[in-house]
């Protein structure tokens, strides 16, 4: 290192002593220029007096000329004169000579006179003649050196510019003069520092010597200095990664505080709310920590960890059939609800006590239980139109059982209200009994009865309605897409209303999902909160803003809602068609909390473009509307533990993997020829948000490619699923194309295990639950940049996501040209870094998509919205 800086000083030096003596040559050069330049000018200035001179001269020569010329026509003219006076006094002499004999000699001698003066003239014309021929000659080199006169300003102007050139060349050189004499001194420091640096290096020359030396009596610690060395490298990338984490952290936090910043100075109320709340929940926390104290005394008392959820929501149904089939009080039920939300000792001692007994005897054995501490938690119902898996058509089914059990995990009693669907999963639902109770609820203008079932899935109450209904609502083979579905899915929301008011319950929170069960929120509060069911804040939770299920305004009259008031602009009244309703805009504006289920689509819905025609409605109930990403049901979607699967397998073992690959093939009857040849799956709806011209390219190009492609899905649309059955049928019995038209829960789970690449090239996604389950799978995904997706899969290519989030492929533009760049990228990858794919897969695998981050963002918008609740009721009662 440090000989490479001494060359380097060393050349850097020869170079600077070069330039300063090419610069000298050239100003010495430059100087010689500018001192002919000079004495050419003066040489110039002189020859131009001259002319001056000269031209006056020729102008004095031109005067006299003129003058001459007059004289000799003046002379011309006498001459003339005395020739023909001369001639004439011959004539008379010759005719009159008698005459004039007399006057003879006075006549001679006059013509003697004039003879010689005319002779003068003569002679003087002539030399006039040769004067002016002199002249002449002179006037034509006068001329001439006008012309030379001309030139020679002419170069004087060139030779002034060439001056001018050569002074500021000489001004750049002075300047080049001065930045050597700086560079020198530069030079002559990093002269000093050559020789420092030369002194160093002569010490680490010796040291390395020395090292060397050492190195090469001890073989074995050089081995291990090179194992250290590569330690130290993993520990810099670690910290440089974590350095990054930590900055993106940060940045995170950052935004965060802004944010939060925001609200505290755009909302003081629910600052001064967020400060109650805090109070409340020390002194929540102050009671816990009493009762954890007391408890400790009482081993019975001491909650039982080791009970499946099962087993107490199967209690809670228990005591809820004993108050709706009046064994039991409100209040006696109301207390040994709360101990199975405690997961009482006492109350799990009862049960087992009185498991032989009749029913009257247990009843008399649990009513002994008389005190109980105080919950610990909230009382949280979900109503909705689906739940995984006994009803599930999509994403909504998986979020509410995913989120309802890791609420459940927190020590919140969740309990689920959905209709009794004869399409569902029966065997998936747990000790289903129906109560021995019916449940009247309204209906255009009547009382209907509602049989009510109770049920435990995937260890979680569950309450199913079952109208009584001649129009047979939930008996029609299918969950969505009937021509009624507006009045099958008002008439369920009224009925579970109905069912909580009458059981007595008195909720934290009451959450409704999609615009199936949105109806909930605007009956709440202007029918069931004035009739005592007041404990609850609703809220509300729009999984697609697609589907907004707007009908004509007269139909909401059905299920007891008053038409003229709520088909206002303000409130249900559909923002693009004034005589209907909507529903997901009366839960937007009725709701206490509004969530959708991904940051980038809650700022997508609130444009013109993504909002479906909500955006304004959205945007004036900012402050209460939230995305928050969902997570996936870890336990359900785990490739360790999942029973569909050929091969369980994991993230250190990933033969599985392909095992479960060949099999896969085996069982559609694609080739098994090339084991590493890829698969790319994809597991959807086919409806226009998933970008399916999109997919069907991405097949072709996958075949292109080279790859295999498997893809399970089915369409409510007519027509793409005749374009689907076509492409289907075309490769019926292709090696590597194989086309599953229908819903397939365990297929898909075979799909996410066998696939090397998972495909979303959704034009919108709110948030996408796929891409989640094929990274568990080790499956890696592309995906359009958009909503949920743009929140969960970061380009492998990416350099401002920091290394560790990335884990797969993205597009921007929703276009052909989009997919290839990411499909092509990933084939790429997957053919030619086989290493980095592998632990690509790893990482993948290992990212944490469960419920636990997001079920804490809902938790805190749920005590946030009680704590504001219980301000506002404190102080309506003088509090
Ligand atoms: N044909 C199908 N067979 C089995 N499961 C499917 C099928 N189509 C979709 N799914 C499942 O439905 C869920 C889709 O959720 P998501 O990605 O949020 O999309 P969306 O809710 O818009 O349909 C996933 O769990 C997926 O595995």
């Amino acid at each position: 290192m440090c000989m490479l800086d001494t060359l380097l000083l060393n050349k850097a030096r020869v170079f600077a002593l070069d330039d300063l003596e090419r610069i000298f040559h050239e100003k010495d050069k430059l100087q010689g220029e500018i001192n002919v330049l000079e004495m050419r000018l003066a040489e110039n200035d002189a020859k131009m007096k001259v002319a001056a001179q000269e031209k006056i001269r020729v102008e004095l020569l031109e005067a006299q000329l003129e003058k001459l010329r007059n004289e000799l026509a003046q002379r011309g003219a006498t001459e003339r004169s005395v020739f023909d006076l001369y001639e004439s006094q011959n004539n008379v002499f010759n005719k009159e000579a008698p005459l004039l004999q007399n006057n003879t000699l006075l006549q001679n001698s006059s013509v003697h006179s004039l003879s010689e003066e005319l002779s003068l003239l003569r002679s003087e014309n002539m030399s006039l003649k040769n004067d002016i021929e002199a002249l002449r000659e002179e006037l034509s080199n006068v001329k001439n050196t006008d012309e030379r006169v001309a030139i020679l300003v002419k170069q004087h102007s060139l030779m002034k510019s060439s001056l001018q050139d050569l002074e500021s060349k000489l001004i750049a050189s002075e300047e080049d003069v001065s930045k050597l004499s700086s560079l020198k001194v530069e030079c002559k420091d990093l002269w000093e520092k050559v020789d420092t640096l030369q002194a160093l290096l002569d010490k680490a020359t010796k040291r390395a010597d020395q090292a060397i030396l050492v190195l090469q009596q001890n073989q074995d610690l050089r081995k291990k200095v090179d194992k250290l060395e590569k330690s130290l490298e993993e520990a810099v990338v670690y910290k440089l990664s974590s350095e990054k984490l930590q900055q993106y952290n940060e940045l995170m936090q950052q935004k965060m505080k802004l944010l939060e910043e925001h609200l505290q100075r755009s909302d003081e109320e629910i600052h001064s709310y967020v400060r109650l709340y805090q109070d409340s929940v020390q002194e929540f926390q102050d009671t816990l920590k009493s009762l954890k104290e007391e408890s400790k005394k009482r081993a019975l008392d001491e909650p039982i960890d080791d009970m499946p959820w099962e087993f107490w929501s199967h209690l809670l149904l228990i005591i809820d059939g004993w108050l709706l089939e009046k064994k039991i009080s409100t209040d006696d039920a109301k207390l040994l609800r709360e101990m199975v939300w405690k997961r009482d000792g006492r109350i799990c001692e009862a049960y087992m006590e009185s498991r032989e007994k009749n029913e009257r005897e247990a009843v008399s054995r649990f009513l002994k239980l008389t005190s109980s501490p105080k919950s610990s938690g909230l009382s949280i119902i979900h109503i909705a139109a689906e739940m995984a898996p006994v009803a599930k058509v999509g994403g909504l089914g998986d979020v509410v059982t995913g989120l309802c059990k890791a609420l459940q995990k927190r020590g919140h009693l969740v309990e689920i209200v959905l209709p009794k669907y004869d399409c569902m999963q029966y065997d998936r639902i747990h000790n289903l009994r129906a109560l021995d109770v019916v449940v009247e609820s309204y209906f255009d203008g009547k009382l209907y009865k509602n049989k009510i079932w109770v049920g435990t899935v995937e260890g979680l109450p569950v309450y199913f309605i079952e109208p009584q209904h001649p129009e047979k609502f939930f008996w029609r083979g299918q969950f969505y897409g009937e021509h009624d579905d507006f009045r099958r899915f008002s008439f369920f929301s009224r009925a579970a209303l109905e069912l909580l008011l009458q059981s007595g319950k008195k909720p934290d929170i009451i959450h409704c999902h999609d615009w199936q069960t949105a109806f909930v929120a605007p009956l709440y509060w202007d029918l069931y909160a004035p009739k005592g069911l007041n404990s609850a804040r609703i809220c509300f939770t729009c999984h697609n803003f697609e589907y907004q299920g707007t009908a004509p305004a007269s139909e909401l009259a059905s299920c007891g809602l008053d038409v003229h008031q709520l088909n206002r602009p303000d409130r249900m009244q559909d923002n693009s068609a004034h005589d209907r309703v909507n529903p997901v805009k009366g839960a937007v504006v009725f709701s206490n909390i509004v969530t959708t289920v991904s940051p980038t689509y809650a700022q997508e819905v609130r444009t013109a473009e993504g909002g479906k025609g909500l955006h304004s409605t959205l945007s004036f109930h900012s402050k209460k509307f939230v995305g928050i990403l969902n997570g996936i049901d870890t336990d359900a979607w785990n490739p360790a533990t999942d029973t569909s699967l050929k091969v369980q397998y994991n993230v250190n073992d990933l033969q599985g993997k392909t095992e479960n690959k060949i099999a896969l093939r085996k069982f559609l009857g694609l080739s098994n020829a090339d084991v590493r040849q890829p698969m790319v799956g994809c597991i959807t709806r086919l409806v226009p948000q998933k970008g399916v011209h999109l997919i069907r390219h991405a097949i072709y190009r996958t075949l292109e490619l080279g790859g295999q492609f498997v893809l399970l899905g089915s369409s409510p649309v007519a027509h793409i699923q005749r374009e689907f059955e076509g492409i289907a049928n075309h490769f019926e019995s292709h090696h590597h194309i194989r086309l599953i038209l229908k819903y397939d829960e365990s297929l898909s789970h075979s799909i996410f295990a066998a696939s090397d690449i998972f495909i979303i090239p959704s034009i919108f996604e709110p948030c996408g639950l796929t891409q989640m389950i094929a990274m568990r799978y080790g499956s890696i995904p592309i995906v359009r940049k958009t909503g949920g997706l743009n929140d969960s899969v970061f380009d492998v290519d990416d350099d401002t996501v920091p290394p560790q989030f990335r884990n797969g492929f993205t597009f921007s533009t929703p276009d052909e040209h989009g997919v290839n760049s990411a499909l092509d990228r990933a084939f790429n990858y997957y053919r030619n870094n086989t290493e980095v794919w592998q632990q690509l897969v790893q990482k993948d695998m290992n990212m944490d998509f469960s419920w636990e981050l997001s079920t804490s963002q809902y938790e805190e918008l749920y005590l946030k919205s009680v704590a504001r609740a219980r301000v506002a009721a404190n102080r309506a009662q003088g509090l």
